[in-house]
């Protein structure tokens, strides 16, 4: 690393404030985080006044870049109204009515504040419908940092090695069965035991917190027959994979349709969001509608959704293939250096997305990434820390390409990892 004695004294104060120094865990590593003093375009800068390429975006939100100059006008001009959280307002209808013309399977929906919010309440509200307790989730799937969830889970809940968190009562865990991605059998198994009990399977459609990996031809379809065979709901989590491969949920991509779905992160352009939502029917059941209890003071507030509209109307005049091409690009050359190199490695890509595996050569699920060299991914990261370019300090997070990224900023990393990958 360059200087960081600024951001070393941070962290020292930090330490002794939030516990490991940090206000979430991914943001941790050895031996301090860097403190981001300012942002733009594609780039990140430290307090010590060091600049990054960023492949991190903000854990997803950023696909925009940083401080996009159209997103700010529209957003400092709203806000000169005023910043009220805790009332209706004109702007959650227009993008909710975005939302769902871009993404019609979300019929109806609700904002809430966070992805774990739109998951908590989507599980809570599929069991409210079913009159059944239990859900089928994926191991290493992520969705949040709620009770019903964090079993068997991905991210920083992998990388801390807490997989099953301690404070979850038994209770709520044992409502939950624990099945493979882009494993039928191992769905099937739980479906033939447990079919008439089973409220809903929650799943990413593209797994993004074990590093990245693609679905298999045919798994996300079986997810949907099994479960409209048993009468459970298939909630998709797309609080990674919404409007990040095109301008509609990832649902639209696939052509698969789920009977709930989460989103979060680009939809907020930024600032705190989270929505889940799906089929009229079953979103009629929540309060005041209905009665499964959901609220929130923040809520659909203004400033997230004044940033969310903002990103979204420009996302819906942004080139979505010219971006997923160039992370293709990226990928197959980081495939050649690969191959060119000897070692062992692979890099799964899916649009703007993608995560390099050392020591493995396919990781097609949970436990292939397990299996992958992470050691050796932790001295990739500090390369290419070294080299101006930041991407997440942990295997099991993604890569995210955004809108301000150029092909040179993409040729730069392959040759950083050209340079790793020989060493
Ligand atoms: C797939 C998925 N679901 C849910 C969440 C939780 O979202 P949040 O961090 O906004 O609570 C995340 C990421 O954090 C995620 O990747
Ligand atoms: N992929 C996991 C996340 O994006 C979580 C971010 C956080 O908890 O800070």
């Amino acid at each position: 690393m360059e200087n960081t004695a600024k951001s070393e004294s941070l962290f020292r104060r930090a330490d002794s404030l939030f516990p490991g120094g940090v206000n979430s865990p991914v943001r941790y590593f050895d031996p301090h985080p860097l403190f981001i003093a300012g942002a733009s375009g594609q780039r990140v800068r430290d307090v010590d006044g060091n600049t990054y390429t960023d492949y991190v975006l903000g854990y997803g939100p950023m696909i925009l870049g940083y401080g996009d100059p159209d997103v700010l006008a529209r957003v400092q001009e709203g806000l000169r109204e005023g910043w009220f959280p805790g009332a209706p307002n004109a702007e959650e209808v227009s993008l909710g009515e975005m939302i769902r013309e871009s993404s019609p399977w979300v019929e109806k929906m609700r904002f809430v504040n966070s992805g774990t919010e739109a998951t908590m309440h989507a599980i809570r509200l599929a069991r409210a419908y079913t009159g059944r307790k239990v859900i089928v989730k994926m191991e290493g799937g992520f969705h949040g940092a709620h009770d019903y969830s964090l079993i068997r889970s991905g991210s920083g809940s992998l990388t801390f090695g807490t997989p099953s968190t301690p404070g979850v009562p038994e209770e709520v865990s044992a409502t939950v069965a624990v099945a493979s991605y882009n494993d039928i059998a191992s769905v099937e198994a739980i479906f033939d035991r447990l079919g008439s009990e089973i409220a809903a399977v929650i799943t990413e459609p593209v797994f993004g917190n074990v590093g990245l990996i693609p679905p298999e031809p045919g798994f996300l379809e079986y997810l949907r027959k099994v479960t409209s065979e048993h009468g459970s709901l298939l909630i998709f989590d797309e609080v990674i994979t919404g409007y990040r491969v095109e301008f509609s949920a990832y649902q639209n991509v696939i052509g698969i349709r789920p009977d709930l779905t989460t989103m979060g992160k680009i939809i907020g352009g930024g600032a705190p969001i989270g929505l889940f939502g799906g089929r009229k029917e079953v979103m009629e059941r929540v309060t005041p509608s209905g009665p499964v209890y959901q609220s929130g003071t923040f809520s659909a507030n203004r400033i997230s959704m004044l940033f969310g509209l903002a990103t979204m109307e420009k996302l819906a005049n942004s080139d979505y293939g010219t971006l997923n091409r160039l992370v293709k690009d990226m990928a197959v050359a980081i495939r050649e250096e690969i191959e060119g190199s000897g070692k062992v490695a692979t890099v799964n890509q899916v649009g703007p997305m993608f995560q390099i595996f050392f020591g493995k050569e396919s990781v097609k699920n949970y436990r292939d990434a397990m299996s992958a060299d992470r050691g050796t991914y932790m001295r990739f990261f500090r390369h290419m820390l070294v080299k101006g370019i930041y991407v997440p300090p942990s295997q099991f997070e993604t890569c995210f390409v955004s809108f301000a990224h150029t092909i040179e900023d993409t040729e730069k990393f392959v040759q950083g990892f050209r340079e790793f990958i020989r060493e």
